[in-house]
């Protein structure tokens, strides 16, 4: 292993300083930072003070706007007083011809080893004189395939030097290995983001258990990198798509509901303002049609979303404010229809309560003026929605802010009651969602085209006979057909689904291409049977047991609504239940048949409490061993998906893509179900996976994960990529409903298991350790 020898060697003893400054020797000798340093030497060099005790007692784990704010900057320290030491004229190399002399030799030597450094326990900190020539001399290095990442590929010397604190960086010590030279990139970034150019480093900070690591970076980083609230002057950016490149799309641009005059001021304002952003501001039409929002396409905008009023209270002046919200990470930068739950599991767990609740004041807000829990909020979303979680959702944060004890709680709680009863009529038991012959609903949303919001490839294998036919260019294609010059019914056909595909969430996967909008799933059903329990008992108990509902002037009370559910589950059984294979299957109202994608959606009958106890046994029995993979629950089996090639390329929700959501809930179903040991197991080896890339990756935590790959389980290459693998030096955000699960899966992990994962043990060799009484907590 090459190492990295300081370029002027300490011949002399330590400096001792005698006014308070003197120079320290930076990270490393590369080519390229020698001439920096030599520039350096020739009087533009920086010095630093000595900082007494200052950054000793600092806590290393704290926040980084703390850890490389004022009070721990060097440059920003009162000069201390005179130190009435012996001066030694050794230090001062600017001063004296002997010191000048020195460097010649000192290229030719090892830094000296700081014993103190090594031989102490605690407290150990590094100084790094200069952090941008440090962040280039680390990459030039170790980061050998040049994406400014260093990860196990890397094939670099895998060990630095770097000052020692206590000798004010004039000693050295190596950094060895991937995870702490990672680490050491990762901070060495962050502090450059907050401008600083000389940092103090504790070892604990680079070398931290990495399960301890990722934890408080989801709880005090990630979910704050995620959240957005929109005010007057962040709007522009809060707009932001990446997703569309018409020219239209170039300016940010905002659509307000027709009956929101305040908002409309609001954004109004925020434009003039600031009328180099450029913002457009546009009210949209009382009657939202498909033909409308298709008309939209080239000029996309973000939907307006809840605000509240603020009043300053010294000039007693009004303003609106949005309710935070928390968006799901890389491309999806708006608010999202389930992701907005799943994160909400983690928000509560980290106690952000205020966004967590935020994000259900912007979904009564959306079923109220775009009639749906949108998929998101951006204008091409506005046909459709996404799986239904709200009354779950609103009855967790109502308890987490107090429950029936808070009058505001109960109050809270009714109103997203009432928009999830008007959501539950008016979109999911509704034409063109309900099958009024099973009584079941499937996805089914409106909308004409083909989505804009797709990345431009993705529909090439459908449309290269259309092309043909026609005898014109993919592009040309595109736009006769979505100006409807060309009118292909089998295309209409296959867009319907695919609109039905992502209104699933579960876009795209092999179980619905071509034929979603006619499934009734169980993934959707579970959903809608756990809104109809959920009603009843609120009903119950919040609205008197009578609830009057003012869209369509019924009465309703507890009984009303376990009724619809019962029904609900009848059909459920006679239509979705495979007693043969333990899987609740989709069912086809058109073909009037049960299909048989083994899917991994069928937990959801277990954390929807639909499932009799027997059918949860068959399902432990039976569909779990074909579902649980290395890296914990896959999407779907193999044999569903089936075979692979050129023209049927991989699908993100299918074999071999494990995902967030379908752990979370299979977790919460089999523990609910009394199989907690199961869950425990899955969850170890959900965790395994992501602490692993996180480890071996840079601090990398993706949107999705190859299940079955044991050594880069983020590297999925499926349509639009995996999110949040792509970032120079750190990943600042993680992704939101894997930070949900890394926290969620935690909580099932004992000490041992905390610690096996924090080694990175596989999940195997760590089942096969343990002893019989340990086995019995994993269903072994
Ligand atoms: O842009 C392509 C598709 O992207 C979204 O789907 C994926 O990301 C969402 C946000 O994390 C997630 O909710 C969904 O389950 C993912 O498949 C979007 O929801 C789709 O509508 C869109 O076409
Ligand atoms: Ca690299």
């Amino acid at each position: 292993m090459v190492e990295f020898l300081p370029k002027v060697t300490e011949i002399n003893p330590p400096p001792d300083v005698d006014d308070g400054e003197d120079e320290v020797e930076p990270l490393s000798n590369g080519p390229e930072q020698r001439s920096l340093k030599e520039e350096g030497q020739q009087g533009t060099r920086r010095h630093h003070r000595r900082l007494s005790s200052m950054h000793e007692y600092f806590d290393p784990f704290c926040n980084a706007d703390v850890y490389y704010g004022p009070v721990t900057d060097p440059r920003k320290q009162p000069k201390p007083h005179r130190l009435n030491r012996t001066r030694t004229m050794s230090v001062f190399n600017k001063v004296s011809d002997f010191k000048n002399d020195m460097k010649d030799y000192s290229l030719k030597r090892r830094g000296s080893e700081d014993d103190s450094f090594l031989s102490s326990q605690r407290n150990r900190k590094f100084f790094i004189d200069n952090v941008d020539m440090a962040l280039d001399e680390l990459l030039a290095s170790e980061d050998t395939d040049r994406n400014y990442q260093i990860t196990i590929e890397d094939t670099g010397p895998k060990v630095i030097k770097v000052g020692t604190a206590n000798s004010n960086g004039f000693k050295h010590v190596n950094i060895r290995g991937t995870y702490m030279l990672s680490n050491l990139l990762q901070e060495l970034t962050i502090a450059k983001s907050f401008g600083r150019h000389q940092i103090f480093l504790d070892e604990a900070r680079i070398n931290e258990n990495p399960v301890n690591r990722l934890s408080r970076l989801i709880t005090n980083q990630f979910w704050n990198s995620l959240t957005r609230r929109v005010d007057l002057y962040n709007i522009a950016e809060i707009a932001r798509d990446s997703k569309i490149d018409t020219p239209g799309a170039k300016n940010p641009r905002i659509y307000v509901p027709y009956n929101c005059p305040d908002q409309y001021e609001f954004y109004i304002q925020a434009s003039q303002m600031n009328p180099s952003l450029k913002l457009e501001v546009e009210y949209l039409p009382k009657h939202i049609t498909p033909e409308y929002v298709k008309s939209l396409n080239d000029t996309p905008g973000l939907l307006a979303l809840a605000m509240e009023e603020h009043v300053n209270p010294s000039t007693g002046e009004r303003s609106l404010v949005g309710y935070p919200y928390a968006v799901p990470g890389g491309r999806f930068n708006e608010l999202y229809g389930w992701d907005s739950y799943l994160m909400a599991l983690g928000l509560l767990e980290s106690n952000k309560v205020d966004i967590a609740r935020g994000m259900v004041e912007h979904f009564i807000f959306e079923i109220d003026h775009y009639d749906k829990i949108l998929n998101a909020n951006r204008s091409y979303y506005l046909c459709r929605s996404q799986p239904p979680f709200l009354t779950d959702m609103a009855l967790l944060i109502f308890e987490k802010i107090g429950g029936k004890n808070n009058p505001n709680a109960i109050q809270f709680l009714k109103r997203a009651f009432r928009a999830a009863i008007k959501e539950y009529k008016g979109v999911w038991m509704s034409t063109p969602r309900l099958d009024p012959i099973t009584g079941l609903s499937c996805y089914h949303p409106d909308g004409i085209g083909i989505p804009p919001e797709t990345e431009p490839a993705h529909f090439d294998t459908i449309l290269l006979p259309y092309a043909e036919k026609y005898n014109v260019s993919l592009e040309n294609l595109r736009k006769l057909y979505n100006d409807g010059t060309i009118k292909e019914p089998k295309l209409d056909a296959f867009f319907l689904h695919d609109r039905a595909v992502r209104e699933s969430g579960h876009d795209t996967t092999y179980r619905f291409e071509g034929v979603c909008a006619y499934l009734a799933t169980i993934d959707l059903n579970s959903l809608l049977y756990k809104y109809e329990i959920d009603i009843a008992n609120v009903i119950e108990e919040y609205f008197d047991d009578e609830y009057f509902d003012e869209n369509d002037g019924t009465v309703t009370d507890a009984k009303h609504w376990r009724k619809l559910a019962k029904t609900r589950k009848d059909s459920i059984n006679k239509y979705m239940w495979d007693e043969k294979s333990g899987f609740f299957f989709d069912y086809n109202i058109k073909l009037k048949c049960r299909t048989s994608y083994e899917s991994a959606t069928t937990f959801w009958s277990l954390w929807a409490g639909l499932a009799t106890n027997e059918q949860a046994k068959i399902i432990v029995e039976k569909a779990l061993p074909q579902l649980e993979m290395l890296g914990g629950l896959v999407a779907c089996t193999e044999k569903s998906r089936g075979p692979i090639s050129i023209d049927r390329p991989i699908r993100q929700w299918d074999y071999p893509c494990g995902w967030a959501p379908h752990q979370i809930l299979a977790w919460k179903g089999l523990s609910s179900y009394g199989y907690e040991q199961i869950a425990t197991r899955l969850a170890y080896r959900w965790l395994y996976m992501i602490t692993k890339a996180f480890v071996d990756y840079n601090g990398m935590v993706v949107e999705k994960y190859d299940v079955t790959r044991g050594t880069d389980p983020h590297r999925v290459d499926a349509e639009y990529g995996n999110q949040g693998a792509d970032f120079k030096g750190v990943a600042t955000e993680g992704f939101g409903w894997v930070n949900t699960s890394y926290l969620l899966g935690l909580k099932y992990m004992n000490n041992h298991a905390r610690r096996a994962l924090g080694a990175c043990s596989p999940p195997l060799p760590f089942f096969n350790s343990l002893k019989p009484s340990e086995k019995k907590l994993y269903y072994l």
